[in-house]
């Protein structure tokens, strides 16, 4: 459908005195975030580098969208009960758990299971999975770095101790290509991916409809959705093994996902966060999904989102395995000449930009390299 883009509301309005335009602007969002991030984490690290449980667990915040998921059978009222619960989480932990997704137990356990046994063959084998490119396919233990972007950690080089495999959605012809599309495994996650689809529009009806609340104006219900055009999700599932000489080590090191929305489902706890200045374990109760916000969402809210600052702890078993699906990774190794040039902030009447206008797969792109280890910044 037709978008109207970008409804660039922070530029300055008509009439309005502008002295210090742009005075606060973040001319390099790739930049700002690690720092961000890594001055948020040293705060939460000094208080205590080991994550507590929540005082009692039904304290985490668990949003029900059913109602948005069937806008038909539910009151105005009942959906913006939901939106203002989405905005108070949004706008502090930045992250909640749903209920309501409509999501079978069945097919996730068809995809535990199919990941176990995915995992449980050699390397060599597993390997024979691999694109080449490590957003699709299989990816082995220790390839990834997510600390190289944030240095956050020590040593600072620490490779990411999970292994993956990833699918895009659409599917595109690397997916195709990969061995592993005649493996079950690969079907469980087709058909996983093909069911999020309803969930992520409903999460991004929300959020349009938050955003809407919260700046005082318009949007269309759907904008949030429609405005990210042609960008892929990426379904990751990964598993975390015991890497001998890093059993003490934090699985994944603390950073924030650089796109939209992550929709994120795992069959064991071992997910922290910060919340409040502190590090706090996830819940993560069967049949719950974790939402959590990505630096794009900060970006095009004016930093009214709060991108959610999480790792993988170092206590999380050994075959713990979860499927973080990233609703807009972007087309990450497309033409640059054909980019997406995404949206500038959304922003109040009066409200000063503070970030450039930005696309997840433009934001994207400056991480992906140094997270693969095929640059050195
Ligand atoms: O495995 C998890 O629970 C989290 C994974 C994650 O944060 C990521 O892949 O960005
Ligand atoms: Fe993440």
């Amino acid at each position: 459908g037709y978008v109207q883009k970008p409804i660039s509301l922070c530029s300055s309005q008509e009439g309005m005195a502008a002295p210090e335009k742009n005075a606060t602007m973040i001319s390099e969002p790739h930049k700002y975030f690690p720092t961000q991030i890594k001055h948020i984490v040293d705060v939460a690290d000094a208080i205590s580098p080991d994550a507590i449980g929540l005082p009692d667990d039904q304290s985490y915040p668990v949003i029900d969208i059913s109602q948005w998921l069937n806008p038909s059978m539910s009151s105005d009222k009942e959906r913006e009960n939901v939106v203002n619960q989405v905005l108070e989480e949004a706008t502090t932990g930045g992250s909640f758990n749903i209920i309501g997704h409509g999501i079978d137990d069945a097919l996730f356990d068809r995809l535990y299971t199919a990941a176990r046994s995915f995992f449980s063959m050699s390397l060599e084998q597993k390997m024979g999975f691999s694109s080449g490119d490590n957003l699709i396919g299989y990816v082995a233990n220790r390839n990834e770095s997510v600390a190289s972007i944030h240095k956050s950690g020590s040593p600072q080089k620490q490779k990411d101790l999970r292994e993956t495999f990833s699918m895009s959605y659409p599917p595109n012809n690397i997916d195709g290509n990969v061995r592993g599309h005649t493996h079950e495994f690969h079907n469980a996650m087709a058909e996983y991916i093909e069911q999020l689809q309803s969930v992520e529009k409903a999460i991004k009806q929300i959020f349009t409809a938050a955003l809407s609340a919260a700046k005082g104006i318009d949007l269309p219900a759907t904008y949030l959705k429609d405005v990210e055009e042609d960008a892929t999700g990426l379904l990751r599932a990964s598993r975390y093994p015991s890497t001998p000489g890093f059993e003490d080590a934090t699985k994944l090191l603390p950073h924030s996902d650089f796109g939209t929305i992550t929709i994120l489902a795992s069959s064991e706890e071992g997910l922290e966060e910060i919340r409040d200045g502190r590090w706090y374990k996830v819940p993560m109760r069967k049949g719950e999904l974790h939402v959590s916000v990505g630096e794009v969402y900060t970006m095009w809210s004016n930093g009214l989102f709060k991108n959610n600052i999480h790792r993988v702890s170092k206590e999380a078993k050994k075959d713990r395995i979860s499927f973080p699906y990233f609703t807009s990774q972007g087309k990450l190794s497309s033409n640059e000449s054909v980019m997406d040039d995404g949206i500038s902030p959304i922003c109040s009447n009066g409200e000063e930009p503070r970030f450039p206008r930005v696309s997840p797969e433009s934001h994207g792109m400056h991480y992906i390299s140094v997270l693969t280890g095929k640059a050195n910044e």
